[in-house]
């Protein structure tokens, strides 16, 4: 899965942080206006081979649109290079085998099955008019297995439920075989158990293909385990950076998601819990402030 130059990954446990391979992914002064917008403002952003960047960001901070514009699917401004090429000099076959997207919400052609979608991943390295090859239709159903989704390769995707419909997008992405895996929110529609498994697999590809992963994620405790490094956007600007130690804290979470959590020690990283406050709330309502007294019986103060 890897490809040609790009070298071995870190071995497991390893961090890259304190011995980065080559240069994956190099985002310069990215700008994205959107109906006028500016959502992406100037991001900086360096991701190594082997590396697990993760970032996060309160809802509307311009995480997905960041990670579309790496992966090509948005104009911007500013420079991406993707292993020393830059974006704009790639073709698009050869893009394609370098760089899978996870979308959110990724469109699904009506009546496709699993298998049959999960075979687009292999379209970079079927020639124009083509049919997939025994190698093609043996990578699918590899990377359907491992996925827990063999059992669905005849279903029509609509017929999913939404956590095994976010697995066969990410299904779709691994067989693709590219070295640089893109991922919005690969999480959010999965049991914790299945969210375990899906990252616990990204990891281990990570570590055995050298895969490098740069993924956007509400669950800070999940994001804090897996991550190398974090990103944290607000309004579109980088406004911290680092290993998740650094970016995960109670003062840097209280100012830009409003959040009052305790981030504690864990065996993987940091981890954030979120702490009910005990005195009332105060929600913005149309410019005034509205207070939420506690419910009766709960008055925790
Ligand atoms: N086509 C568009 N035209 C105008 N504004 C857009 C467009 N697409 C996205 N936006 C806006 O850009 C901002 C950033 O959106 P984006 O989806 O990147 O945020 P996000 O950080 O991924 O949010 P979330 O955590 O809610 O998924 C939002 O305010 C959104 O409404």
């Amino acid at each position: 899965m890897t490809a040609p130059g790009v070298p071995a990954a870190p071995a497991p446990g390893e961090r890259t942080a304190s011995r980065p391979g080559p240069v994956a992914v190099e985002v310069t002064g990215l700008c994205v206006d959107l109906s006028g917008n500016r959502i992406v403002d100037r991001v900086d952003l360096t991701v190594h081979t082997g590396e697990w960047v993760t970032v996060i960001g309160p809802n509307g901070a311009g995480k997905s649109t960041l990670l579309r514009a790496v992966g090509g699917l948005l104009p911007a401004t500013g420079g991406i290079a993707l292993f020393g090429t830059p974006a704009t000099a790639l073709r698009r076959r050869d893009r394609a085998r370098i760089v899978a997207t996870v979308v959110q919400m990724p469109a699904v052609p009506p009546g496709m099955t699993v298998l049959d979608y999960t075979l687009l991943g292999r379209t970079p390295y079927i020639p124009p008019l083509g049919r997939e090859s025994a190698v093609d239709l043996a990578a699918v159903r590899d990377v359907l297995g491992q996925l827990d989704l063999g059992r669905f390769a005849d279903r029509q995707l609509a017929t999913l439920s939404g956590g095994e419909r976010q697995r066969v997008f990410l299904a779709r992405a691994l067989a693709q075989g590219a070295t640089l895996l893109l991922l919005d929110e690969p999480t959010s529609a999965l049991d914790i158990g299945h969210q375990q498994e899906v990252l616990e697999l990204v990891d281990q590809l990570r570590r055995d293909h050298g895969l490098t992963v740069l993924a956007t994620m509400h669950d800070l405790s999940l994001a804090g385990e897996y991550a190398d490094r974090m990103v944290l956007l607000a309004d579109g600007r980088v406004v911290a950076a680092g290993p998740p130690q650094d970016v995960l804290t109670e003062d840097l979470l209280a100012t830009h998601y409003r959040a009052r959590v305790r981030v504690i020690p864990g065996d993987h990283g940091p981890l954030v819990v979120p702490v009910r406050p005990t005195s009332p709330v105060q929600v913005a309502d149309q410019g005034d402030a509205v207070d939420i007294p506690s419910r009766p019986g709960h008055d925790k103060t």
